[in-house]
């Protein structure tokens, strides 16, 4: 917990007054919200989009500003986890179920910042299963399209005796795939299945990550 929260901590302190939020999903951007909304009590004046109904039901109880996406033209800083991270800053997200809102969130953001604690931070990205967001319509037949591309196991995820719902009342396949060599060809090659609406990887889209140590140091990676 402790390095999550040094993470969102840090990453909190870039937000300033003025500017428009998008607020991320998970254990670890739980604590980002939490630090937001301490700030918003003592002043900090901003607009906030959510990337999943909890992280919106957080903000709400916080006195965290919501507003329609409507009401915004764009995304001044996102601050969100991932279930692994590497260090060009490629990150794969969704063991939640949020990565399709995340990732439009995201595409909108001036800047998207990632937070996680060390265990995420990975040479190659893949030993978490990539979580395929698809729509229920035919989840079979693209099931076995999934099959074809990635030749690896894929788990229909479930939550007790259930097939798991996204916000979007879609479904998430898990896909086993182990080290992944091109992750830009497989993100593209994903997204070309019919009834694939997205996949977890988010390539080439953080600005910078920020990693919580359980020593209590944190560091903060970028490209530049
Ligand atoms: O769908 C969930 C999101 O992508 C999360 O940001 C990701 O799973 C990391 O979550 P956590 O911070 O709880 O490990």
């Amino acid at each position: 917990m402790e390095s999550k929260k040094i993470a969102a901590d840090r990453a909190v302190g870039s937000v300033k007054s003025g500017m428009v939020v998008g607020l991320g999903t998970g254990s670890t951007a739980y604590w980002a919200i939490q630090a937001i909304g301490a700030r918003v009590k003592t002043g900090l004046n901003i607009q906030a989009v959510a990337t999943s109904e909890k992280s919106e039901a957080l903000a709400r109880e916080l006195d965290i500003p919501i507003v329609p996406f409507s009401d915004i033209d764009s995304i001044d800083i996102t601050i969100d986890g991932a279930d692994e991270v590497d260090t060009d800053l490629n990150a794969i997200k969704g063991g939640g179920g949020a990565l399709l809102r995340e990732k439009i969130v995201a595409a909108a953001s001036r800047e998207l910042i990632i937070i996680a604690d060390e265990s995420k931070l990975v040479q190659r990205l893949g030993a978490f299963p990539l979580p395929v967001e698809v729509v229920p319509f035919g989840i079979e037949l693209t099931m076995k399209k999934l099959a074809a591309l990635l030749a690896c196991p894929l788990n229909l995820r479930q939550t007790e005796d259930k097939l798991f719902l996204t916000d979007n009342r879609n479904y998430i396949v898990d896909c086993h795939l182990g080290a992944i060599e091109d992750a830009v060809q497989l993100n593209q090659a994903l997204n070309m299945i019919p009834g694939v609406v997205e996949n977890g990887l988010f390539i080439h889209m953080a600005a910078k990550v920020i990693v919580g140590f359980n020593d209590g140091t944190v560091r903060e990676l970028t490209n530049t």
